[in-house]
């Protein structure tokens, strides 16, 4: 008999419920009872739906208040000195999160931030020092497998390996190797080992995504190490789980390792399934992973079926059917879309649909398949073959565009340079012109009416002419401010690519289809699940309206194309390339109207585009170089005299700064602020050509920089680059933010620039 399982479901809740009591504790509005209470029953509910799905284990471990990397070192003990006075587990917890203000320990900064493998989840990232204790503190972990045996759940708890910890974790201070304090890492396995025994847990599993890496051979070495340690300890048996890309290359080391069953991600690495099913003992566990963890579609469960029978007459009950990858970067449920048609719904498949896919499929092998799960199949058969045929799908009229698309469609007319002189002439800017990334404060009241023209309460007129209100309100501020180029300050937007999904063809928006993205935030990625094609403009009114009201330049705003790819759930049925190129089509009409309307500065965004990065060296210049043709497609139809400018934060430059170069963009701007400007050694080392917008100061804390601190970081600047290519701006959008601050930070940040010029003007 084959086992159904999962590694990980959403632990946001299907209403949210856990980033409401979260805002709820955090604001002081609930106690810390009543956020454990909410946690709790979240667990209890999610653990019951995937009994009822019917798997044969639940996952326990996958829940966090925060994210799972902060609460595995927060368990160690790997807190860093700043917040290690903070007694109260909870309030210590946060503190890393989101850094303490001085209410609880001082002013402490919290941990970075950074991008889970190659999702829009985000991670908080350990400090370790090379001196580092690890030693197992209150385990929640130990806790929910009490508490879900308590609930007669048959529990397998689930936890990032040691090697995925150390490898995400970065060193407090002097670099070092972090593979130095692998012993006594493992100790702290150990201990957390033993209590899981007392338990006595079948199962646990150990997350080691970093398997779909290229890893240098001491780190495989410390893997082999590592799980041959843990495996004498552990009681029961260990599940070693890989997802989000291959591991054939690592099977040699894998097996020395000792563990009695390996999960493997066979979606994104479908073609080495055989492989691993020749290699990989008989006589441990393979649990293989064939429903997508990272997309929305229903699986072809008839085709699955055919793939897996042979596997499992070879392994029989040592054959686990899962998704690829934790739950956690998916919606909850499909099911409750009422408001998508339903042969669109009938599509879907969010977390709980998936599950029932897991144990249809599964109970198929068994040959144990219950009328519903017949059912199931059935269904799956007719979506496929719908897919395939609607019309809603395929627009000739889109397909015909992209075969006639031209390199010189990626060209602009002129070089930068003489761009560069056109542009200076047509903008008339001060040296060090100062700007911001788009978005301003998304305040209550913007949301609430929002909510009240989906609710049907505030009619289209009212609430357009609501946002009109705030861009004419966004506009004043910063001509107080004196910024030189100003923005409309995005309010129409949600977010930056859920309003163009609502925008445009062959996409959809869900309803609740939230995930969670860090912390308490979440995002609706929309579902591209046809040919895109633009209907009309998206953005114009807007932005015009913002420069009627001014004689300043307005920057036009748009989401680019590996973005708004990157961040939504694409179609399964065309190469993501091909999706790239018909996102970048409909951003250039967008970006032709834009300059038709009278808009000199067009910023098209791209935080994700190093983010979509393939995790394998092997694989990454293919993706860069269709990523890179994108954006220029969707940016180069312009006039020499229209100033293009793109956006990108969170972002490891040094492996993709050749690409940014290639975007050729007039003006980029990017995070430097929280690196401590490091981040301009990649672009100081490249000779980076174009102007650079640098982020003087981290949006991400409601801290107001001081004047001096950013002007010092100019004058930095001034040193390294020319000063006609520096611009000065804060590293993101402010949507996150309230007015004080957002103004007393851009005050100063114009002071700034202001002081730096005048030392232009008397050197
Ligand atoms: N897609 C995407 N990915 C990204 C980013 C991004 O901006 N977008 N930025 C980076 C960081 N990630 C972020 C992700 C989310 C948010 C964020 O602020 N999300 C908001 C939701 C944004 C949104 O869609 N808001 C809706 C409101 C949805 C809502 O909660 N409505 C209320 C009612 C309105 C109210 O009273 O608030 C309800 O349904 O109950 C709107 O503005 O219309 C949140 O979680 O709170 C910020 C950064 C990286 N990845
Ligand atoms: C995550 S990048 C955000 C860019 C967008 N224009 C904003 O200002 O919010
Ligand atoms: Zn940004």
């Amino acid at each position: 008999m084959a086992l159904a399982h999962n590694l990980g479901f959403p632990r946001i809740g299907a209403q949210r419920q856990l980033k409401q009591a979260l805002e709820g504790f955090w604001r002081g509005d609930i106690s810390s009872t009543e956020l454990q209470q909410t946690g709790a029953a979240l667990r209890t509910q999610h653990w019951q739906w995937q009994q009822q799905a019917g798997l044969d284990f639940v996952p326990v471990g996958d829940f966090a208040w925060y994210d799972h990397v902060l609460q595995l070192a927060q368990t160690f003990g790997a807190v860093p000195a700043r917040h290690a006075s903070i007694d109260e587990p909870l309030t210590q917890l946060f503190a890393m999160a989101r850094g303490a203000s001085a209410c609880c320990g001082g002013n402490s900064a919290a941990l970075e931030m950074t991008k889970w493998f190659d999702t829009n989840y985000h991670y908080l990232v350990p400090e370790l020092e090379r001196e580092q204790s690890f030693e197992l503190q209150l385990s929640p972990l130990v806790a929910q497998v009490d508490e879900a045996r308590s609930q007669g759940f048959s529990a397998k708890p689930v936890i990032v390996g040691p090697i995925s910890f150390l490898w995400l974790s970065k060193c407090a201070g002097q670099e070092f190797d972090r593979l130095e304090l692998l012993p006594r890492l493992l100790q702290a396995y150990g201990q957390l080992v033993e209590q899981l025994n007392e338990r006595q847990c079948d199962w646990i599993q150990f997350d080691e995504p970093v398997l779909s890496l290229d890893l240098p051979p001491s780190w495989l070495a410390a893997l082999v190490e590592s799980y041959q340690y843990l495996s004498d300890l552990v009681a029961g048996n260990i599940l070693l789980a890989n997802y989000f890309g291959g591991l054939a290359d690592k099977l040699t080391w894998l097996q020395q390792t000792g563990v009695d069953g390996l999960h493997i991600d066979a979606v994104r690495a479908a073609d080495e399934v055989q492989q691993v099913a020749i290699q990989w003992p008989a006589d441990k566990v393979l649990s293989i992973g064939v429903i997508d963890g990272r997309n929305v579609w229903r699986a072809d469960l008839s085709s699955l079926l055919t793939t897996l029978s042979p596997l499992h007459e070879q392994r029989g009950d040592k054959l686990w059917i899962a998704p690829s990858c934790s739950l956690l970067h998916v919606p909850v449920d499909s099911d409750v879309e009422l408001q998508l048609d339903d042969e669109l719904r009938g599509w879907l498949a969010f977390a709980r649909q998936k599950l029932s896919e897991v144990v249809a499929l599964t109970r198929a092998l068994n040959g144990c398949q219950s009328f519903t799960d017949r059912a199931l199949f059935t269904d799956s058969d007719q979506v496929q073959r719908q897919r395939a045929h609607s019309s809603r799908v395929v627009n000739l009229a889109v397909r015909q565009r992209c075969h006639s698309v031209l390199p010189e469609h990626h060209e602009r007319q002129s070089q930068f340079a003489q761009r560069q002189q056109i542009q200076a002439s047509a903008l008339q800017l001060p040296p060090l012109p100062t700007t911001t990334i788009g978005s301003f404060p998304q305040t209550a009241a913007i949301r609430q009416n929002r909510a009240a023209l989906k609710a049907g309460t505030l009619s289209q007129a009212e609430y357009d002419s609501f946002i009109e209100a705030e861009i004419a309100d966004v506009i004043k501020r910063q001509q107080q401010l004196d910024l030189d180029v100003l923005v409309h300050g995005e309010p129409e937007r949600n977010d930056m690519v859920e309003y163009f999904g609502e925008h445009l063809q062959g996409v959809a928006v869900s309803q609740y289809g939230w995930v969670q993205s860090y912390g308490s935030r979440c995002v609706k990625p929309p579902l591209v699940y046809g040919d895109v094609a633009r209907a009309q403009a998206m953005t114009v009114r807007w932005s015009q309206y913002a420069q009627s009201l001014t004689d300043k330049p307005v920057k036009g705003m748009l989401t680019g194309p590996v973005t708004l790819l990157n961040w939504s759930f694409i179609r399964s049925d065309l190469p993501r390339s091909d999706v790239a190129q018909q996102l970048a089509l409909a951003v250039r009409d967008e970006v032709a109207d834009l300059e038709r309307a009278g808009i000199q500065i067009i910023q098209i965004d791209e935080p994700a585009l190093r983010e979509g990065l393939p995790l394998r060296q092997q694989d990454q210049q293919d993706y860069l170089q269709w990523a890179v043709d994108a954006f220029r497609l969707s940016a180069n139809g312009v006039a020499d005299s229209t100033q293009i400018h793109t956006h990108m934060c969170y972002c490891e430059f040094d492996d993709v700064i050749e690409s940014i170069a290639a975007l050729d963009a007039d003006v980029i701007s990017i995070e430097a602020s929280r690196s401590d400007m490091t981040l301009l050694n990649s672009f100081i080392d490249f000779n980076y050509p174009n102007a650079i917008g640098l982020g003087l100061y981290d949006i991400h804390s409601p801290n107001v920089p001081e004047v001096a601190v950013m002007a010092a970081d100019l004058q930095r600047a001034k040193q390294i680059f020319p000063t006609a290519q520096i611009w000065v701006n804060p590293d993101c959008g402010l949507k996150t933010r309230g007015w004080p601050e957002t103004e007393a930070a851009l005050a100063n940040m114009v002071a700034a620039a202001k002081q730096s010029r005048a030392e232009l003007a008397t050197a």
